[in-house]
């Protein structure tokens, strides 16, 4: 998808020392008041988060909601910048956001969802942040399009920044789902796989959009090896003016990292690794044997084709493919294999069939 070769700092050359353990960056999602900042930085300092995160400017769905305090909370940094000793990181959407977060002292800046989507507004600030030395991290942009968010990070790199990290922060849907923003962790794994030295910190807040699942999306965030968390945290969640649902007190966050696991995405234990390779012969022979089967599902598919040409029949077949999409994955849960998955295999199994079918239809006609 991107030609450009992009080098990344990893998070230890700038913000994470103890490159084993996740980076945590939290703190309310809005600076409310200069005493609810310099506390909660302080409850925070205790678990060892590595930087304190508060929202300026609040990009909100609707008007009439608190929107940020804006200018009035930009002497705040420094307070709680003094108080804790740590860095302080917030959302800029604007020319004018960065310019004023630079000059009160911000460390860290972060491009929110609702701007990552607009490649207009990613330039304007490129541009405000060519020749500044500050780490931006980018979240994904709220349409699950993978392109605008590589576009978003190109744009930053060629501002000449290479303390970038990718926010996932999950995204908007019409269908009705668990979360508050749909994980699609595929997007996540195939801008990991694309740019592999590409940081990439999970947002369960905001994922989740409830405090009881942050312990869960943020295991998941792990469990594929993300690189650090940003979880939002406020000392009295219920009363917050904004996204009061999502955020934890620094108590219960200190317990959701405790109970994370962090896995390594190796041993060097000899017996494990020979363990596992086995597994992945066992699993290459499995492999094979699918694909011999596949092929002689696409060879039978072939035929009825051509029996279809002669005939002068539709290659789609309603009835059939009904059928077909119904039995498939009752099948599957009787041998306990997801039946969704399932489904979805089909699916693309029937589209390949139509494909192959419409070629030989095709071929007669270019014959005659
Ligand atoms: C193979 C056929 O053609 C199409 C492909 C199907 C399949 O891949 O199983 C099913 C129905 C048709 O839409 C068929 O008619 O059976």
């Amino acid at each position: 998808m991107s030609k450009q070769k992009l080098t990344f700092n990893p998070l230890s050359a700038w913000i994470n020392k103890d490159e084993k353990k996740p980076l945590i960056i939290s703190g309310p999602c809005s600076a409310e008041t200069e005493e609810q900042l310099v506390n909660t930085g302080l409850a925070l300092k205790k678990l060892n988060v590595s930087a304190i995160r508060a929202g300026i400017w609040k990009p909100r769905t609707k008007p009439g909601t608190f929107e940020g305090n804006g200018a009035a909370a930009l002497p705040w940094i420094k307070s709680v910048k003094e108080a804790t000793g740590l860095p302080f990181a917030t959302e800029v959407a604007t020319p004018q956001h960065i310019e004023e977060a630079l000059k009160y002292g911000a460390d860290i800046l972060w491009i929110g969802a609702r701007s990552t989507v607009n490649p207009f507004t990613v330039q304007d600030m490129a541009d405000a942040l060519k020749g500044v030395d500050i780490p931006v991290l980018i979240k994904n942009p709220i349409n699950p399009e993978l392109a605008l968010w590589i576009g978003a990070i190109e744009r930053i790199y060629n501002a000449g920044i290479r303390n970038i990290a990718a926010i996932h922060r999950g995204f908007s849907t019409h269908r009705k789902t668990k979360y508050r923003n749909e994980p699609l962790w595929g997007i996540a794994i195939e801008l990991k796989t694309l740019f592999p030295d590409l940081p990439i910190i999970g947002d369960p807040s905001h994922i989740t959009g409830k405090r009881t699942a942050i312990y869960e999306a943020s295991q998941k965030a792990l469990d594929l090896n993300y690189d650090g968390l940003m979880i939002e945290s406020h000392l009295d969640p219920d009363n917050a003016w904004s996204d009061a649902a999502q955020q934890v007190t620094p108590a219960a966050l200190e317990q959701i990292l405790a109970a994370l696991k962090t896995r390594q995405t190796t041993s060097d234990d000899a017996m494990f690794i020979n363990h596992l390779e086995d597994m992945r012969h066992q699993i290459d022979d499995v492999d094979r044997e699918l694909l011999e089967i596949l092929a002689q599902r696409m060879n039978i598919v072939e035929k009825a084709g051509e029996y279809k040409r002669e005939h002068n029949v539709t290659v789609f077949q309603q009835d059939r493919w009904s059928e077909i999409f119904k039995t498939r994955p009752e099948w599957a849960e009787k041998m306990k294999i997801n039946k969704d998955f399932v489904a979805e295999m089909f699916k693309l199994i029937h589209t390949e069939s139509i494909r192959l079918q419409t070629e030989v239809s095709e071929r007669e006609k270019i014959k005659a």
